[in-house]
């Protein structure tokens, strides 16, 4: 622990921070930097990139990054979110669909691959695509070709794949969710993108990074508008410091939802904190080392998989069923609480 922590004074915001922002992926730790290095090669191929990391790491800054190093970057990059689609729903996306493929298929539609044609494709959360559409997603790798749904003519499309997951695509094999063809043409190039308590500084970094994004936030948006707001709200926060204790154990804790989690922390932190030092007590109760929810449940007997739908339903009931404020709450994805809603039957 730096020696920082015991000193009573409030760390202050610096004022210069040096970090490498490589397009929008904030970091001061060789980690990342080794990480860049393999990216950036990666990039300049044609061969499908899988990236691996949990949640939060930032996988879909990569991908979008890779796309902007490749040559390619001035074609479509079209991501779509395996998670949060139906295999029905996912196939149209993908594919597109001929007029009367389905009910409601008044007229043609491209897909995702006809749009990114010539440019690249990213599948985001590729673990959760079904079976069906796994096997056509191989035939599109291996013949360049696709169906439409509902259609008969083969349409042939010029693209790179990237493709992320969190989860271990060799144990979906295992389980026999994933196919081992397509899991083998799909990560060419694996990447790793670290968790972020494994990058070294980068806690610290962020932090200050994030503050900086939030006190720019609340510059701009004290500037009059030009649409003449009125003038009579008191001033947003501005975080100059950071309390000792509270510094303290952002660097200690383990930050399991990774930068997500860090930037919700912080964001919640200036929506509820007041005046000029951020304080241990804006902070949420897993950071204060108390026990998080989830424990105190399970003392109650609750089986892991009703603390998580306890969790989850009162996250929605807080968020006033917003999906969106509800997964920030819990801080993970709107997709991650999509699919963990699914799998829990809510
Ligand atoms: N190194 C970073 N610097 C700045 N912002 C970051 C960094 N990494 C992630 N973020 C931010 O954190 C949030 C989560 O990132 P992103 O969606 O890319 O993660 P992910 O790994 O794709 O998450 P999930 O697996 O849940 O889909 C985004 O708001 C993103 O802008």
């Amino acid at each position: 622990m730096p020696a920082s922590t015991h000193s009573p004074d409030p760390i202050p915001v610096p004022a210069a921070l040096e970090v490498e922002d490589f397009h929008g992926i904030v970091t001061v730790s060789p980690q990342m930097r080794a990480f860049f290095e393999l990216m950036r090669r990666a990039a300049r191929s044609d061969a499908s990139i899988l990236i691996r990391g949990e949640t939060g790491t930032g996988k879909e800054l990569v991908a979008a990054a890779i796309h902007r190093l490749s040559r390619r970057r001035n074609q479509a990059f079209q991501a779509i979110n395996c998670a949060t689609l139906t295999p029905e729903l996912a196939a149209s996306e993908l594919f597109g669909h001929v007029r009367g493929a389905f009910t409601g298929a008044i007229r043609d539609r491209r897909g995702v691959l006809a749009l990114a044609d010539g440019g690249t494709v990213f599948l985001d959360e590729v673990a959760e695509l079904s079976l069906d559409i796994q096997a056509r997603m191989l035939r599109v790798l291996q013949e360049r070709t696709f169906v439409p749904v509902g259609g008969t003519d083969p349409v042939s499309v010029d693209l790179r794949l990237l493709a992320a997951t969190n989860k271990s695509l060799r144990e979906e094999l295992e389980a026999g969710r994933f196919r081992e063809d397509l899991m083998y043409r799909i990560r060419i190039v694996p990447l790793f993108l670290p968790p972020l308590v494994e990058r070294d500084g980068d806690i610290e970094a962020l932090t200050w990074h994030f503050i900086g994004v939030f006190n720019e936030q609340a510059r701009a948006g004290d500037e009059p508008g030009e649409s003449g707001e009125p003038d009579d709200l008191p001033p947003r926060r501005r975080v100059e410091a950071i309390a000792p204790d509270a510094h303290a154990r952002m660097l200690a804790y383990p930050w399991p939802g990774n930068v997500r989690e860090l930037r919700n922390v912080l964001e919640y932190a200036f929506a509820i904190g007041e005046g000029p030092v951020l304080t241990l007590d804006e902070l949420p109760p897993e950071l204060r080392g108390e026990p998080p929810p989830r424990s105190s449940r399970a003392s109650h007997g609750m089986s892991p998989e009703d603390e998580e739908k306890a969790r989850i339903l009162e996250a929605l009931s807080i968020a006033g069923g917003l999906k969106s404020q509800a997964a920030e709450l819990l801080g993970i994805s709107r997709t991650t609480l999509w699919r963990k809603m699914r799998e829990l039957g809510l």
